[in-house]
């Protein structure tokens, strides 16, 4: 039997951070990894993504923005097998670079599938490998669609595969892959429908984000279905038509299903431990990432809390300095953490929706700053997208505990503000802040 201070099963976004961190700080570290080095966010998740999500809106605004500037592009082309190619490169290129880290911090690095023989044991192809901590980092899956037929759709997993652009792809769901490969997908040319199940899809972000998006995506020619859930596909020749219950029925050549994701909890011996799970099927942590087992942590989407590689990250990160440095007391912070989701244009987000707060706090102590204005990039345009921006106010001393934005550039835009938010800003604090002109962003520290 091999002995370390630390285990991590999992090298993905959390896994990886945790097992650098610790080892930076002289621990003997094992991480295991069945696949590839980097997990979802770098294989099949945020980073082809943000690619493909570049590609597409390089690609749409040479067809609807540069004919404005007196650009004129003789013809315009996808080559969908180099995108596919150069974005692949690109990643194998990341997997060197977490292999260089290892050799860096010094983190013993074994690829296989760890499976648990108790709490502080895994064994992987008839070695065995022990710990006093252990961490669970196994992320998660694609939900499946369980309708008839519903073998036919792909998921996001799925759609990075494909070696061409569908000539008309059916989305289905209302959360953030199906808004972001939705608009991924319009923008590289294709055919477009997308349906979910309920009026608006992002229910939970203000809505106002979700109102812009769909009005948005339909002037950019996708077709939106609402209130349409899936009860069947049908498979004709290279065809497939989802019938949904309403009676509507679609026809294209790719459906994709991104329905949500679960927990990976089985198949790796947690039954061996004392490890239980919520009645979600994530693993249950304590603020710490204590799970139930002595000893034994769980961070990143495997507790189904917040699924964003830097929270994975953060929780790793800070999980290692309290095994590890002697920061016994801390621990992350769930709440006022921003995010993006790359739509086109992109949603920006962070803190409590108007819905929200008007129902926690009541009208009298909530105030909302509204913007709604055209972005210079649309100065000579005839196509005049909109930008909407709000902000969400508590009390007296109007601090901003919401700040929401969809538009051009939100998604570079919101990393700054949320360092102001989480500080406790106030309304006054950003209108005491100087504009910075000719920018979108100024409207935050302008609205009246
Ligand atoms: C399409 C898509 C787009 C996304 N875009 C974004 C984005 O733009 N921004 C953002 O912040 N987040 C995004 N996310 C979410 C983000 O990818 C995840 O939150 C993040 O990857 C979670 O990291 P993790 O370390 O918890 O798990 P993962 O990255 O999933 O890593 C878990 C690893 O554990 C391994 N594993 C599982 N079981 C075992 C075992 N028994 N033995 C050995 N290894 C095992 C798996 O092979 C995997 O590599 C996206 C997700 C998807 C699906
Ligand atoms: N930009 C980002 O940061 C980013 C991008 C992608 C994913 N993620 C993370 O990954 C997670 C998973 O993404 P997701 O979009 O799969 O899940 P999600 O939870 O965001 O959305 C799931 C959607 O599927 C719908 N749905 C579920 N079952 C359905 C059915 N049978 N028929 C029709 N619709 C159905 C739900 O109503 C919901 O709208 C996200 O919650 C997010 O945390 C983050």
């Amino acid at each position: 039997m091999k002995t370390y201070d630390y285990i991590v099963v999992g090298g993905g976004s959390g896994g990886i951070a945790s097992a650098n961190r610790a080892a930076n700080h002289g621990a003997k570290v094992l991480l295991i990894e069945a696949k590839e080095l980097g997990g979802t966010c770098i294989n099949v998740g945020c980073v082809p993504k943000k690619v493909m999500w570049q590609a597409s809106d390089i690609y749409q605004s040479i067809q609807r923005d540069a004919p404005s500037y007196g650009i004129q592009t003789n013809e315009r082309s996808l080559d969908f097998k180099t995108l596919v190619k150069n974005r692949e490169d690109y990643i194998e290129f990341l997997h060197g670079a977490y292999q260089r880290g290892f050799d860096n911090s010094g983190v013993e690095f074994l690829r296989g599938y760890a499976q648990f023989i108790d709490n502080h044991t895994v064994e992987v192809e008839g070695q065995q490998y022990s710990a006093s901590h252990v961490l669970i980092a196994t992320g998660g899956h694609a939900d499946a669609l369980n309708i008839p037929g519903g073998e036919y759709a792909i998921d996001s997993d799925g759609f990075f595969a494909l070696d061409q652009a569908p000539e008309h792809m059916i989305v289905l769901g209302g959360g953030y892959i199906a808004a972001e490969l939705a608009g991924v997908i319009n923008g590289l040319g294709s055919k477009t429908s997308w349906a979910f199940r309920y009026e608006r899809p992002l229910r939970t972000f203000d809505q106002m984000l979700a109102d812009n998006l769909v009005q948005t995506y339909e002037e950019e020619g996708v077709s939106v279905y609402k209130e349409c859930v899936p009860s069947t596909i049908e498979k004709n020749g290279e065809e497939y038509t989802v019938i949904f219950e309403n009676g509507t029925k679609i026809t294209g050549d790719c459906v994709l299903f991104a329905g949500g994701r679960s927990a990976n909890v089985e198949g790796f011996g947690l039954e061996n431990t004392d490890v239980k799970l919520n009645e979600q099927g994530f693993i249950q942590t304590d603020k710490f990432q204590n799970t139930t087992a002595s000893g034994v942590y769980a961070i990143g989407d495997v507790i189904g809390r917040l699924e964003l590689t830097p929270v994975a990250i953060a929780a790793g990160r800070r999980l290692s300095e309290r095994l590890f440095n002697g920061k016994t007391s801390l621990y992350l912070d769930y709440n006022f953490v921003p995010s993006v989701v790359f739509t086109h244009p992109p949603i920006a987000t962070i803190g409590w929706s108007e819905e929200e707060a008007l129902a926690e706090y009541g009208k009298e102590n909530i105030k909302v700053y509204r913007s709604r204005f055209t972005p210079m990039y649309f100065a000579l345009n005839e196509y005049r997208q909109k930008c909407e921006m709000k902000l969400v106010c508590l009390g007296e001393e109007e601090k901003i505990i919401g700040l929401h934005a969809i538009g051009v550039d939100v998604d570079e835009m919101l990393q700054g503000f949320a360092v102001a938010v989480k500080m406790g800003a106030t309304k006054a604090d950003f209108d005491d802040t100087v504009a910075i002109h000719p920018t979108g962003a100024e409207e935050f520290v302008t609205m009246n």
